[in-house]
């Protein structure tokens, strides 16, 4: 398939400019209504409407015999994201969230359902999608292997027809803000995995993509990294309004970059909203830490539960979504109290119980 790409490619913007439409963090105002929406009301970037994926897999039943067997590995998910939002796409090992950014890409064509990103179907016109995507797949690199970075960055530039100035500064920020400076002319493979993880994310970004999928970007960078990638990814999306959809194990990703989050489990989607809902949905609790003057038996009231005594100290666990204003003044009515605080329950907690409660 061959299409002209020269209109896609034509505007000379980069992300060294800070001159385009600002829509930002959460600029696109969703109300936290627990469903996707469009964001104020304009069109959205990213429609996934009803997508189905099923694989056949053969399975060895005998010598001669084989079985057919359909994997869902994505059945009938339907959200819309607009432009320049975060959103946190998560779920368990097999859940269906690379197959999910397979056919966003166009790598993987749907069995069923209708995708668009910027109007444009992935799998029918997958040349004309590239330059308005970035894909980092953290198990794999987009890199090539014998070559040392800034050759691969090369390659990209020309198979992108990036114009050289705009290179030039969207390679300068990206070796920047990633610290790339002393990796470019090492070939790909003697890379550590977080030295190449850095190499493929800024590899993905070189064209100014509208949309970013990162696929578990953050495997294997150490600490500083990961508050580094962080942070760059925060800039993009305040200058340029880069719409991000992203897949992670790691819950510091999603809580530090996304204010929603798309939870998947066995191909459907659970939940899709603000990541503070999470919370209700999946039936957490907050702690009350409760000091005493002394030792006491285990305090008993209603809609608490005493989770641990330690000496004069007590944890008392209640709802995530009541409030604690009542149950604190009950306590300090009841009880010999001396000080309290209150501990925020942790998002992984909350997303282990909702796994485990489907
Ligand atoms: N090419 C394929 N052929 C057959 N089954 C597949 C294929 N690709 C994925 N699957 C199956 O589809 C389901 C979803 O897989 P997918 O890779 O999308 O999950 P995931 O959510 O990305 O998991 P992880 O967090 O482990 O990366 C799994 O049951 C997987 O075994």
């Amino acid at each position: 398939m061959t299409e002209d790409v020269a209109g896609d490619m034509a505007s000379d913007r980069g992300f060294g400019e800070t001159g385009r439409a600002h829509t930002g963090r959460g600029g696109t105002g969703r109300g936290g209504t627990g469903r996707a929406g469009t964001g104020g009301g304009g069109k959205a970037l990213i429609e996934v409407d009803g997508v189905r994926k099923v694989f056949e897999v053969r399975r060895r039943t005998g010598l001669m015999r084989r079985e057919k067997r359909e994997v869902r590995a994505v059945d009938g998910i339907s959200f819309t994201v607009p432009r320049g939002e975060m959103v946190g796409y998560i779920g368990p090992n097999g859940a269906g969230k690379s197959t999910t950014i397979k056919m966003l890409t166009g790598i993987l064509t749907p069995s069923a359902g209708r995708l668009r990103i910027a109007g444009i179907d992935p799998a029918r016109q997958r040349t004309r999608l590239a330059h308005r995507i970035g894909v980092v797949f953290g198990q794999r690199t987009t890199l090539w292997w014998d070559l040392p970075l800034k050759d691969s960055y090369g390659l990209m530039r020309r198979m992108y027809r990036i114009p050289e100035d705009r290179f030039r500064r969207n390679l300068r920020r990206c070796v920047d803000e990633l610290d790339l400076g002393d990796l470019l002319d090492v070939p790909v493979r003697q890379l550590s995995l977080g030295q190449r993880m850095r190499g493929d994310i800024a590899a993905a970004l070189l064209h100014d993509p509208d949309v970013l999928y990162l696929d578990e970007p953050t495997i294997g960078l150490d600490v500083v990294s990961k508050v580094k990638v962080r942070r760059f990814l925060r800039e993009l999306n305040a200058e340029l309004g880069t719409t991000v959809l992203l897949t992670t194990h790691d819950l510091q990703d999603i809580e530090q970059l996304c204010e929603r989050v798309m939870v998947i489990d066995h191909g459907r989607l659970m939940y899709d909203g603000p990541l503070a809902g999470l919370h209700s949905v999946g039936e957490s609790e907050r702690t009350l830490v409760v000091d005493l003057e002394r030792e006491h038996p285990p305090i008993e009231l209603p809609g608490t539960r005493t989770v641990k005594v330690e000496g004069p100290r007590q944890w008392l666990a209640f709802p995530a979504t009541a409030s604690a204003a009542p149950l604190v003044a009950e306590v300090a009515r009841r009880y010999p109290l001396v000080d309290l605080s209150v501990r925020e329950p942790d998002i992984e907690d909350v997303i282990a119980r909702m796994y485990a409660g489907r």
